[in-house]
């Protein structure tokens, strides 16, 4: 559905260059649903608006559903939606007017775009706001119209530029059951660029990140997770000595072993104080090592008084790429 190669866009103000997108390679085949995960000016928006032939690169190429975006713009729109970062058309126009309006625009007859309007209407909970003018709609109202909007002309490939920043979780949660449908309905491939850790990692079934203009990881979130990040077990362990319970938890987790990790035992601990040590083992698959990592410190004759395992997330996998905390960067 997609192909690109060696995407480049170099924005030139005066003096100053700026390489906003460093020579992308992408391919997506029809029905995936890709999140471009990144950073505040990351280059996610560049690489899809030219992806979308809204933006001519500077160098490299790219085709959409077999459409070289450079040479057949046309036809790449044809067999595209494009919901941009606060769309929303003209704000006085009522929401019946901006969907004919985007019907008539794709060349639909009449008949068929009143069809479509009151189809996506339905389908996205719009019924009774077909009157009211987009100023007056909600954020969340405004979102869904802006989802309606691109899928007037019932496009193969759907992309999204940050569909759900400044909603709230519940708004957020809404227009995600409503583009899951819909894309159910059309049998959509899906693009979608996005600064929430979350959303990528529940939502996509796969996780393209990028950072300074360039893909640094391209996987399924659970394979990113895997593959870039650990999940840590803290263990709380009482009676025995910190080289006790490193000894017992190296047996299952320690170098040499299956399942090798980083145990990190406090030297200077209490082991028979009322909390005992507090003890970190950072692995992978946490949640199977846990009951073994809590048996092997029993055969030991040690006592675990609270233990937990926290999965790896996607900014982990972002930290451990890149030195640096998407969950801050986005927050700044
Ligand atoms: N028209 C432009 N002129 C000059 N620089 C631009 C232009 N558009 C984007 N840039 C720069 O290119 C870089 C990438 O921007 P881009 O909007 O693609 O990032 P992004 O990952 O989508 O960020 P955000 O999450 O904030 O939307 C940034 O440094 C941005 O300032």
């Amino acid at each position: 559905m997609i192909r690109a190669r060696g995407l480049t866009k170099t924005f030139t103000r005066g003096k100053d260059t700026v390489e906003a997108v460093k020579g992308v390679d992408i391919d997506v085949t029809e029905g995936e649903l890709v999140a471009f995960l990144g950073p505040n000016g990351a280059g996610k928006s560049t690489t899809l608006r030219m992806l979308t032939s809204l933006l001519q690169p500077t160098a490299g190429t790219a085709s959409v559903a077999g459409y070289d975006v450079g040479t057949h713009p046309a036809q790449v729109r044809a067999r595209l939606g494009f919901i941009g970062q606060g769309n929303g058309g003209g704000f006085s126009y009522q929401v019946r007017d901006e969907l004919h309006n985007q019907g008539r625009f794709y060349g639909l007859t009449p008949a068929e775009y009143k069809r479509r309007a009151s189809d996506l209407v339905e389908a996205l909970e719009l019924n009774g706001l077909e009157k009211r003018t987009v100023q007056s709609l909600s954020g969340g109202q405004r979102r869904r119209l802006d989802v309606a909007l691109g899928l007037m002309n019932h496009p193969p490939l759907l992309f999204l530029d940050e569909p759900s920043t400044g909603l709230d979780p519940h708004s957020r949660a809404n227009l995600w059951g409503h583009i899951t449908a819909m894309r159910e309905r059309y049998g959509m491939t899906i693009v979608l660029t996005t600064h929430y850790l979350d959303e990528a990692d529940d939502m996509a079934e796969r996780v393209v990140v990028i950072d300074h203009g360039e893909i640094i990881a391209d996987a399924r979130p659970d394979v990113l997770k895997r593959e870039h990040a650990d999940d840590v077990l803290t263990l709380d362990v009482r009676g025995g000595s910190p080289d006790a319970v490193r000894t017992a938890l190296a047996a299952v987790v320690g170098p040499g072993t299956a399942h090798p990790g980083e145990v990190t035992v406090p030297d200077d601990g209490a082991p028979d104080g009322p909390d005992g040590l507090r003890v970190r083992v950072a692995t992978s698959r946490g949640a199977d090592r846990l009951p073994e990592a809590i048996e092997a410190l029993r055969i030991a004759g040690l006592t675990t008084t609270s233990a937990t395992a926290k999965q790896a997330s996607l900014d982990d996998v972002f930290l451990n790429l890149t030195g640096r905390s998407l969950r801050e960067e986005a927050a700044a």
